[in-house]
């Protein structure tokens, strides 16, 4: 009888130790056009399970994904919280299981939060070069969390802003992020005044209901809505959605989950996966919104990679 080994648990800072924006996002850009190619030996993902924990006003996501070319089979748990004001429990807490295919052995549990934190980031950065203006100078983000420091780490990584501004609702939560980043933020009083102007905007907050809205926005900007994943739950309003061409990463993940497409009855015209195999054209000149849900195979992605750099680190003398 075969025995399996027992999976490797590779924590938080190993993650990080060996996760790079630069690795990971070649291969998210490969996946998401693997994910729209709709060729089942590239991808199969079922739209995520979302199972309610009522009591605690959360969900536990399960985003199996099987890459049969690539020979990854993964699944993300991920719980998600709509938290109170004040609330110091985290938002999203997330664990990533690797296996073995061929034998159903688990090779590796891993944290789920660096990677998440890190592959949705990237994901929006890649909707930004693929739909922003050119010339964008102004970057604009709704929310200082997880997410909002991901975000800041990549887009700044990838592209020179000439100003990024922050808000959100608390005003020493705007100043500790604008101080830890240590220079070049700008903090803002409203989300009007951070959103007016700005070129590219990313709304990464945990909001129920629209934070931004189409009569701020400028004609032409480009819009990463990453909040707001529940069918009932907003981040953007009728107008903005009604008035800009709508990208998403899963086109049935947005019409099954996403509050901003469902409620206000907007168009998918496209999956980011479908631009980057140029089969639908990216509408740079015209308002964009990426309505990014977070799917599975980002995970699988990441996760092989993060294994592959960790066994390579381990095996060396
Ligand atoms: N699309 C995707 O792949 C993913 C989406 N998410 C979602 O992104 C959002 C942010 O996640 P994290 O940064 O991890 O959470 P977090 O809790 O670290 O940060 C949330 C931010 O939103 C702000 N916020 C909360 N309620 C608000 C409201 N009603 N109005 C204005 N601001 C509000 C908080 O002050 C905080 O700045 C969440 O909605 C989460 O579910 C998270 C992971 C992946
Ligand atoms: O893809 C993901 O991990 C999540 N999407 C919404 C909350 C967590």
């Amino acid at each position: 009888i075969d025995m399996a080994e027992p999976p490797v648990i590779i924590w938080e800072q190993e993650v990080e130790s060996v996760l790079r924006y630069r690795d990971l996002v070649p291969r998210l850009e490969d996946a998401l056009g693997k994910f729209s190619r709709r060729d089942s030996a590239e991808v199969l993902q079922p739209v995520r399970t979302a199972v309610p924990l009522q009591k605690h006003s959360g969900f536990m996501g399960l985003m199996p994904t099987y890459m049969e070319n690539d020979g990854v089979l993964s699944t993300k748990f991920v719980c998600f919280y709509k938290r109170e004001k004040g609330s110091t429990l985290p938002a999203v807490r997330a664990t990533v299981v690797l296996l073995d295919p061929e034998c159903g052995n688990i090779k590796a549990v891993m944290d789920g939060e660096v990677i998440t934190a890190m592959r949705t980031a990237a994901v929006s950065a890649i909707s930004a070069k693929l739909l922003m203006a050119p010339g964008a100078e102004v970057l604009a983000i709704l929310g200082t969390g997880t997410q909002a420091l991901s975000h800041l780490n990549v887009f700044t990584e990838m592209f020179s802003f000439k100003e990024v501004r922050v808000w959100s609702r608390t005003k020493e939560k705007v100043e500790r992020f604008v101080r830890s980043a240590g220079g070049g933020v700008r903090g803002c009083g409203s989300a009007e005044e951070a959103a007016r102007g700005a070129d590219v905007i990313v709304t990464v907050t945990g909001s129920t209901e629209p934070v931004l809205y189409g009569q701020w926005v400028k004609a032409g900007a480009h819009v990463a809505a990453v909040g707001a994943c529940r069918p009932d739950w907003r981040e953007l309003d009728d107008v903005l959605m009604k008035s800009a061409v709508v990208y998403a990463d899963s086109r049935e993940g947005a019409l099954s989950e996403s509050g901003d497409v469902i409620l206000s009855g907007a168009e998918v015209f496209a999956e980011l996966g479908d631009v980057i195999n140029g089969t639908k054209p990216a509408e740079r000149e015209k308002t964009t919104v990426f309505k990014s849900l977070g799917m599975g195979v980002e995970d699988a992605v990441s996760a092989q990679l993060v294994f592959d750099q960790w066994t390579s680190k381990e095996t060396k003398p």
